[in-house]
């Protein structure tokens, strides 16, 4: 069987897609036959075996996302099988050795480049459902591991009890601690002459460093292990597995009594004595109800007691409960798998770090919003409580399921391509952002309200990403960035009535850039004295303008390096380079904004020892402001693309007052009996212009803004510019 899950966590989505090349399992013909990588037919008739479909819909308390883990040979294949055919999905117990179980598939998907997040089996146990998802320990795996244990709940270790903890187990144990996922472990092979219980549980102590709490233990060893002692409940369970023919479905259980063998009985109440104590040292509740009640009589204690016990302390990843079986002889996966239900956690119990969680979701009717409880593709609905998603975010159940569409989009498109079509991205686009062209500066009533208005900018910001805030790093104001002047008005009046902050606005400013107009090298040496280090370093850049004034985009600056200099720079050095190039980009020589259009090459770099990389930054940026400053600074100014709707009456004098403003007309079009003019205009110029329109046409025009380019200004209004920030005009 063939199962391909896509894992749904935190909101409790769990899709189950079965298929994938051998077959699928169809609603209408009785019989689904699947082939498993052409070496076997299975034949499933719904009435013999269980449908992955049997299994729709449970409560989310009631799903169990379950990682697998084992070193190699530990017997992960073979305890999957039997949890499968316990469970009722497969008819036959399959057997590794022989090649036909049904996992089987994993190893071989693997060798074909199937990743983890995929490879899962689906089956329910005791009203609950398990995704049981394949987590190989195998370092090329590390980083498929890694994924899988982010989105998992829990996960199980499955150990030769015969050899312990051994070196791939380690690996992926790490993995699961890295990422808090709580973890059961299974002792199997107890039946091999060498297994040992004691040997296993001090491996884990010392390898893994964890805490084992003991849950069973087995009655017999060898050969003849024949069944386990559960020490929560005080009962016996035997299987009575004389061949390889018995498949262990039925087993024995029942209470442990005097008339047993009483040494099976003395390590059993000294095994559960050892549990009790273990348990209240690590969980103050458990502690405090035994030291209220049942202090004086241990035996006394309700396993259902321990067991929700055993359950914060699993969670809690303060212990790890340890199980015993054989899976090869049948023997202890049925209370494995009660394990997985009973300790480990529901999806809605784990905090995932990259899970948001909603708190509701509504339809919008009109005015009204009406609250449900899921939504199915194609609707539209809001959500509320979701405190990381910003706008243009596109929201998926898990990381897994994102990866998943991401890659069978680019299989798609790969088959369209072959065919000659085009085919979409599953994953929506994000909104483009424009960059903002106005900033301000913005101060609170007082300074005990910074907080609230830190607050209040935060939330505005990931509703609307076309808000930036900055801090200026010289006065240390707080500065907001926005698309136009009613753009920040309105946030000013939101801030003001939703999050009740009287704000104080500064004068509105343009968002000006700076690029330079030749090519120029320079050199320049830091020799510092600090306490007894001395730093001593020489850098030579070289700055060249690449003016593209096709983009608006801040990113167009590069830096690259001499080939013969960017072979002796190890990677720290050149972190260190890159970061005072980079800084010097931030603040242009002219008037400080961000700097655009320039190359940059790092030429030479030597480093007295003992120089610290801080000062190789620091002179790097020192060099840069040199070169820059020599090159001969432009100021950029956005320009703006207008587009304005007017009754031909008033055509002349909205055309005059552009050409004052700088405005250079494009076109001027006919639209029903109006004029539709378009035109470029510098946004310095345009401030206050929805008030000049309305005054010139009576009210009679509508006007739309956008940002066109950044483009140089000439050296006229750009020396006038200067002179008005320097105060002189
Ligand atoms: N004696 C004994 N042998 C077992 C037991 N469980 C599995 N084996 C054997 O151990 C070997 C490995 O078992 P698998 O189930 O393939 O182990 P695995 O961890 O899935 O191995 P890989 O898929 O190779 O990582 C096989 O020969 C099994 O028959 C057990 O409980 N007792």
């Amino acid at each position: 069987m063939r199962l391909r899950t896509v894992l749904g966590i935190g909101i409790g989505k769990f899709s189950v897609l079965v298929g994938g090349g051998k077959g699928l399992l169809k609603n209408g013909p009785q019989t689904c036959r699947w082939r498993l990588q052409g070496r076997r037919q299975y034949s499933f008739l719904p009435d013999d075996v269980k449908s992955p479909r049997a299994v729709v819909n449970p409560d989310i308390s009631k799903i169990r996302n379950i990682g697998i883990m084992a070193h190699i040979d530990a017997g992960k294949t073979t305890t999957t099988e039997r949890m499968l055919y316990y469970s009722g999905y497969t008819r036959a117990l399959g057997d590794v050795d022989d090649g036909d179980t049904v996992t089987d598939f994993m190893v071989q998907e693997r060798e074909r480049g199937i990743t983890i997040q995929s490879a899962a089996v689906t089956f329910d146990w005791k009203k609950h459902r398990i995704n049981l998802i394949d987590t190989p320990g195998h370092v090329d795996f590390t980083l498929e591991v890694e994924r899988a244990l982010r989105v998992l709940d829990g996960a199980v270790a499955v150990f030769d009890a015969s050899a312990g903890v051994e070196a791939q187990t380690l690996t992926v144990w790490r993995q699961a601690e890295k990422h808090h996922v709580p973890c059961i472990c299974f002792l199997n092979k107890m039946d091999k002459p060498g297994a040992s219980l004691h040997f296993s549980i001090e491996s884990i102590k010392k390898k893994l460093k964890a805490n084992p709490v003991l849950l069973q233990i087995p009655i017999g060893s060898g050969k003849s292990f024949t069944g386990l002692i559960d020490l929560i409940t005080n009962q016996q369970m035997t299987w009575r597995v004389k061949s390889r023919a018995e498949d262990g479905r039925v087993f024995e259980t029942k209470s442990l009594s005097q008339s047993d063998d009483p040494e099976l009985l003395q390590d059993a109440m000294e095994a559960r004595a050892a549990l009790i104590e273990q348990v209240a040292d690590l969980d103050d509740e458990f502690a405090e109800l035994l030291l209220g009640v049942y202090g004086e009589n241990f035996d006394a204690v309700p396993p259902a007691k321990l067991q929700e016990a055993v359950r914060r302390v699993t969670l809690a990843r303060k212990g790890v409960p340890v199980l015993c079986g054989s899976s090869l002889r049948n023997k202890g996966v049925q209370p494995l798998l009660d394990a997985i239900t009973a300790y480990l956690p529901a999806p809605n119990e784990r905090h995932h770090d990259l899970v948001e969680r909603m708190s509701r979701l509504l339809l919008p009717f009109a005015d009204q919003h009406v609250e449900i409880p899921s939504l199915t593709a194609g609707n539209i609905a809001l959500c509320v409580g979701l405190k990381q998603t910003v706008t243009g975010d596109t929201i998926v159940s898990s990381k897994a399921s994102a990866v998943a569409a991401v890659r069978r989009a680019q299989k798609e498109k790969e088959g369209e391509r072959k065919r000659g079509g085009e085919q979409a991205s599953l994953v929506l686009a994000g909104v483009e952002v424009p960059e903002p062209v106005f900033f301000c500066s913005i101060e609170p009533p007082t300074m005990s309200r910074q907080a609230d208005l830190e607050n209040a900018l935060t939330c505005l910001q990931r509703e609307d990403p076309s808000l930036k805030v900055r801090v200026d790093s010289d006065s240390g104001q707080t500065i907001l960035c926005g698309m136009g002047e009613l753009h920040i008005e309105i946030l000013h009046d939101r801030i003001r009535r939703e999050y009740g902050i009287e704000t104080h606005l500064g004068p509105l400013q343009v968002a000006y850039r700076e690029t330079i107009l030749q090519s120029m090298a320079t050199t320049d040496t830091l020799d510092r004295t600090v306490g007894e280090r001395r730093h001593m370093v020489t850098v030579s850049v070289a700055v060249c303008p690449i003016m593209d004034s096709s983009s608006s985009s801040l990113t167009s600056c590069e830096i690259t390096y001499d080939e013969e200099v960017e072979e002796q720079l190890s990677p720290d050095v050149r972190d260190a380079v890159e970061n005072g190039v980079n800084s010097s980009y931030l603040q242009g020589p002219l008037l400080g904004y961000p700097v655009q259009g320039v190359s940059t090459m790092i030429q030479s770099v030597s480093m007295e020892p003992g120089t610290s990389l801080a000062m190789l930054s620091a002179c790097v940026s020192r060099c840069m402001l040199k070169a820059l400053r020599q090159a001969g600074g432009q100021v950029l100014e956005p320009v703006m693309s207008l587009e304005v709707t007017v009754g031909e009456e008033h055509l002349s004098s909205v055309l005059g007052d552009l050409a004052q403003r700088r405005g250079a007309i494009r076109d001027i079009q006919s639209r029903h009996d109006s004029k539709v003019l378009l035109a470029t205009a510098p946004l310095a110029e345009m401030m206050g212009y929805s008030t000049a329109l309305r005054t010139l046409t009576s009210g009679n025009a509508t006007f739309s803004l956008q940002l066109d380019i950044y483009e140089a200004m000439n050296p006229q209004h750009q020396n006038a510019l200067l002179n008005k920030m320097a105060g002189l005009a």
